[in-house]
C-alpha cells in the first residue's frame, strides 16, 4: 500500500504541493484528476524521488521513501512513465526491455505476452514504432524493473482512440495482476476504464476522493472541479 501524508514540494522558491495525502491500496488503480497545472505531474515526480519533498510522507508496504533517490525509489518497488514516453529512437525494443530488467516479477517473455506487438517488432530501433508502441514500449520497460506501483503520466496524449483502448486492456491486466497504479489522465474514458477510484487534485492538494462509479455519475462535482460541461 503506498500511503501519502502531508507532501509538500516545489521548485525552486515555489512550492506545488501544500500538504497533499492520498492512499492506494495493493492492486487498486487510483485515477489523479485536475485541471492543468494544479500539479498532477509533480507529485509523480515527488512520488518517484525526481523532487525532493520538503515536507511530509511517503510510506510504500510501510518503507519510508521521502527524500530517497530516484535509483532508491524504484528498488523499492515503484516505477514511472514519464509523460512523453522518453524512449531512445536509435536503440531497438528489445534492448530498451532487457536493459531494464530487475528480478523475476515480469520476465521478458510475460511483458511480450502483454504487449504482442512489442515481441514482432521486438528488433526494430524504437523510432520507428508508431506513438502507441511507444507508449506500450515506455510501459513495458517501466514494468521490466519488477515495481509494486506503476505511475503513469498523461498515456494517452497524442494516442488515437482506437490505440487508447489497447492501452485501456493493457492497464487493466496490470492491476488484475496485482500491480498498483496511480494514473494521471485528462483523458477520462481512460481514467474511467482503468482506475476503481479517483483523487481530485486542485492548487497543489487533494480535496476530493471517490469511486470512479460515483465520480463519473456526480456531472455537477465532476463540472466544479475539473472544468468540464454539466
Ligand atoms: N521543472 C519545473 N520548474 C519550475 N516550475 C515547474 C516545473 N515543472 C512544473 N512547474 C510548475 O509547477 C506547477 C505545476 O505543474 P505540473 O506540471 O505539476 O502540473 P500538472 O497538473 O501536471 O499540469 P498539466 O495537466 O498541464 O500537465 C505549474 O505552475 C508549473 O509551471
Amino acid at each position: 500500500m503506498l500511503l501519502v501524508h502531508d507532501l509538500h514540494s516545489g521548485y525552486g522558491s515555489g512550492t506545488v504541493l501544500h500538504g497533499l495525502s492520498l492512499q492506494v491500496r495493493t492492486g487498486q488503480a487510483l485515477a489523479v484528476l485536475g485541471r492543468n497545472g494544479v500539479g498532477k505531474t509533480t507529485l509523480l515526480s515527488t512520488l518517484m524521488g525526481l523532487v525532493r519533498p520538503r515536507r511530509g510522507s511517503i510510506r510504500l508496504d510501510g518503507c519510508e521513501l521521502a527524500g530517497r533517490r530516484p535509483d532508491q525509489v524504484s528498488r523499492a518497488g515503484i516505477a514511472l512513465v514519464p509523460q512523453g514516453r522518453r524512449i531512445w529512437p536509435t536503440v531497438t525494443v528489445h534492448e530498451h526491455v532487457r536493459l531494464a530488467v530487475r528480478g523475476q516479477s515480469w520476465p521478458i517473455q510475460r511483458l511480450y505476452e502483454l504487449f504482442p506487438n512489442l515481441a514482432h517488432r521486438r528488433h526494430q530501433p524504437a523510432g520507428n514504432l508508431s506513438g502507441g508502441e511507444q507508449q506500450m514500449l515506455a510501459i513495458c520497460r517501466a514494468l521490466a524493473t519488477g515495481p509494486s506501483l506503476i505511475l503513469l503520466d498523461e498515456p494517452s496524449e497524442g494516442l488515437a482512440p482506437g490505440i487508447v483502448s489497447h492501452l485501456a486492456t493493457a492497464i487493466t491486466e496490470m492491476v488484475q495482476s496485482g500491480l498498483s497504479v496511480v494514473i494521471v489522465e485528462h483523458d477520462l474514458r481512460l481514467a474511467y476504464a482503468v482506475a476503481s477510484d479517483v483523487a481530485v487534485m486542485v492548487r497543489g492538494t487533494v480535496v476530493h476522493t471517490a469511486a470512479v462509479d460515483e465520480f463519473r455519475n456526480d456531472h455537477r462535482r465532476a463540472h466544479q472541479l475539473l472544468g468540464l460541461e454539466a
